[in-house]
């Protein structure tokens, strides 16, 4: 069973903070985008234009749900992975940190120009209506919120060394 799970929207650090979190409990990272992307042999916006969100999605249930079994130490979910019922439901019996991002620095971290599909076109608006719309879904699933505005990812990864410990 992982140590601990992230989820969060895009920007949020879940990555990142996943790296330095997993090096400092001494266990290895599983992040669900890499190995989508490494299964299919290209990326995830590749993914989302060749064959769609949909597929994308179905695709990323079953990614999500072998990490969780598999993995025991840090799994970094997808942005829009906490979508999925049954994803949800996975989530109930693990230890489950949501890094929390507002507006401004979410688009400062993804840049505003993002190669994220979801992004395209109008990165600020489309981050807005995304963290609206999540949240509380990404609260439903949370053990601990942690929030990452203005905070260095090495700072958040502090924070979430001693709450996984205590
Ligand atoms: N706390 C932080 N402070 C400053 N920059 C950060 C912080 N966390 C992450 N970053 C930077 O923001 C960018 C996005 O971070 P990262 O890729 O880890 O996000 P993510 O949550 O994994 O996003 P996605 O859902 O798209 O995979 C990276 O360039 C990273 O270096
Ligand atoms: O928030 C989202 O829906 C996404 C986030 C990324 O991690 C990727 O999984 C993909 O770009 C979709
Ligand atoms: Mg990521």
């Amino acid at each position: 069973m992982p140590a601990v799970v992230l989820v969060g929207p895009m920007g949020a650090g879940k990555s990142t903070v996943g790296a330095l979190l997993a090096s400092r409990l001494g266990v290895t990272l599983r992040d669900t985008d890499q190995d989508i992307a490494a299964a299919a042999g290209k990326s995830v916006q590749d993914i989302f234009v060749d064959e769609g969100e949909e597929h994308f999605r179905r695709v990323e249930e079953e990614a999500v749900a072998a990490a969780l079994a598999e993995h025991d130490g840090v799994v970094s979910l997808g942005g829009g992975a906490v979508l999925a019922d049954q994803t949800r439901i996975l989530l109930k019996e693990h230890t489950v940190v949501y890094l929390r991002v507002g507006v401004a620095d979410a688009v400062k971290r993804v840049g505003l120009g993002s190669g994220r599909p979801l992004l395209l076109g109008n990165v600020r608006g489309r981050i807005k209506a995304l963290l609206e719309e999540r949240a509380p879904i990404y609260e439903s699933v949370a053990t601990f919120v942690v929030d990452t505005d203005n905070r260095s990812a090495e700072d958040v990864a502090d924070e979430l060394v001693e709450k996984v410990r205590a």
